[in-house]
């Protein structure tokens, strides 16, 4: 798992790791790596690096030393350096002396133009962790003038560092190269970051536990359910799909379609599309009624159910029976319209809510704002359940603090019916005794695997996500 962590953590961190540095050591190591990056575009993007032009746009802070002490680095390689300072008599002085030493020059902001014009990468020295808010009115007028690919330093101007949210004029990188750990914003902003480069520094022994997880493939290789010699059709859990309804039976046949592809074992269906799923899906055990499913290890409970009565009892039903449940779409609502349905459920059943920002709302009586870790955290700590927040970039967070980000790959999931392929997913984990954080994060990322691979750059389906679950799984074992 990567870890992710607060600028405040961050910066607490640095302030132990600085007063055991010669001075400006830390910052040469960040911008000698920061360096090596640009070069790197510039020999991608021009096929060379001497000779050609690359832009610094300078901050009054330290995020701006880092970009002219790079800008000495490319001096070196015969690049020809411009730095433009937003505020002349705030430029990190050691910085500034180095480029100037090596060559670089120095230009006014009414000259800038014409270099940013001409620029093969700019560099977006502008501010970095001590940031906040949109950038201002000068800073957004330099950067609305770009054309060339832009390497911002640590994060993109203009983009808050610890949400990732965007509230004005900001900075869209090619790349994004940041130092000692990851920040917040390079999980929850991957539009606006671009490739994310992580040079160390040395950070990580003076950082305890991360703020925020982000799983990799190798951490789903190793808790996806894979049956072994001793195993048959119900030691590997059994998943029951609650889902869909005679006149809308598309949210039961893809939910259950999801859990068909994601596990070995068995899925049992109960519903009024117990026809439709059965013909679909000849592998699953389908009955009308949740009270005559048989034995599950864990339920997934509310795509296309209603948020009536009828729904209501078979949630009921649901929570009573004290195995792992995910709750989804309309058992959202329900739960959020009827609070009181929560009753049935044992404390220590392992419970799962995947609302979008619109269920959120029902849930939590407020959009979830700008802050989505946090508004994850408070549905999480108000339901004492795992909350899976649905958008972009998926935030799931436990009642016990954890939160896991998935940074999208691609926006193919904004499909109909995707939310059911991912309960789906989510159910057959649950069935296999995972934790259900570990389960919903898990679920998460293959979801977007999924989505990527079915897409591969034109549009897809629910279906094509369903399709497409093996191939992301292949991929999650071959590359562990
Ligand atoms: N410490 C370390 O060990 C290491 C630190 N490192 C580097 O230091 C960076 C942090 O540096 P930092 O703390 O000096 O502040 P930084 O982010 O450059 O901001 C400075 C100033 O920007 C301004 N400003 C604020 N908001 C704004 C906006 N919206 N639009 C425009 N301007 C805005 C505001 O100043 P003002 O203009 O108000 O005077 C603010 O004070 C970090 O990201 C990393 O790159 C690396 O070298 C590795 C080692
Ligand atoms: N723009 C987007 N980029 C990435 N993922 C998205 C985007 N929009 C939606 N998603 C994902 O697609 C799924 C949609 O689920 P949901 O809103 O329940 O849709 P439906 O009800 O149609 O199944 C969620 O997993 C969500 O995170
Ligand atoms: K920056």
């Amino acid at each position: 798992m990567q870890g992710i962590w607060t600028t405040e953590r961050i910066r607490a961190a640095e302030d132990l790791l600085l007063a055991r540095t010669p001075d400006g050591e830390l910052m040469r190591r960040a911008s000698f790596g920061l360096a090596a990056e640009v070069a790197g575009l510039l020999a991608e993007n021009t096929g060379g690096v001497s000779g050609r032009r690359v832009v610094l746009l300078v901050g009054s802070g330290n995020n701006g030393g880092d970009a002219l002490w790079a800008g000495a680095f490319l001096r070196r390689r015969g690049v020809a350096v411009a730095a433009v300072l937003l505020k002349p008599e705030k430029a990190h002085p050691a910085g500034l002396a180095a480029l100037r030493r090596s060559g670089g020059r120095v230009v006014s902001i009414a000259d800038s133009p014409q270099w940013i014009e001409k620029a093969d990468v700019v560099v977006d020295g502008i501010v970095g962790i001590s940031a906040r808010g949109a950038l201002r009115p000068e800073a957004a007028e330099l950067v609305a003038r770009i054309e060339a690919p832009v390497v911002a330093v640590d994060l993109p101007s203009g983009v808050d560092p610890d949400t990732g949210a965007v509230d004005g004029p900001h900075v869209t990188a090619a790349r994004t190269v940041t130092f000692g750990a990851l920040k917040p914003v390079h999980a929850l902003a991957p539009q606006e970051c671009g490739n994310v480069v992580l040079v160390e520094i040395g950070l990580r022994p003076w950082l305890d536990e991360p703020d925020l997880w982000r799983l990799e493939l190798s951490d789903i290789a190793a808790v996806w359910p894979i049956p072994g010699p001793e195993d048959d059709k119900y030691t590997q859990g059994v998943v029951g799909i609650a889902a869909g309804s005679a006149t809308y039976p598309g949210a039961a046949v893809l939910a259950s379609g999801s859990a068909v592809r994601a596990t070995a074992g068995m899925v049992r269906y109960a519903g009024h599309a117990a026809d439709v799923v059965r013909s679909r899906w000849p592998e699953i055990v389908a009955t009308g009624s949740v009270t005559d499913a048989g034995r599950v290890q864990a339920w997934v409970v509310g795509p296309g159910i209603g948020t009536g009565g009828e729904g209501r009892e078979i949630l009921r039903h649901i929570l009573g029976q004290g195995v792992p449940v995910c709750a989804d779409a309309d058992a959202t609502t329900i739960i959020a319209h009827t609070p009181e349905v929560l009753d049935a459920r044992d404390p220590d059943t392992p419970l799962v809510l995947t609302p979008h920002a619109g269920e959120y709302e029902r849930l939590m009586g407020r959009r979830p704002g700008p802050d989505r870790v946090a508004a994850a955290r408070e549905a999480a700590k108000k339901y004492d359940a795992v909350v899976l927040l649905k958008g972009h970039c998926t935030v799931v967070a436990a009642p016990d603090g954890r939160v896991a980000v998935n940074t999208p790959r691609g926006s193919w999931l904004a499909t109909a019916g995707s939310g059911d392929v991912l309960t789906g997913l989510i159910g057959s984990l649950l069935a296999s005794g995972l934790d259900p954080w570990l389960a919903a994060a898990a679920a998460a990322q293959v979801h977007s695997l999924a989505g990527a691979l079915a897409a591969e750059d034109v549009p897809t389906s629910a279906s094509g996500l369903v399709d497409a679950i093996p191939a992301a799984l292949r991929l999650v074992r071959a590359i562990a």
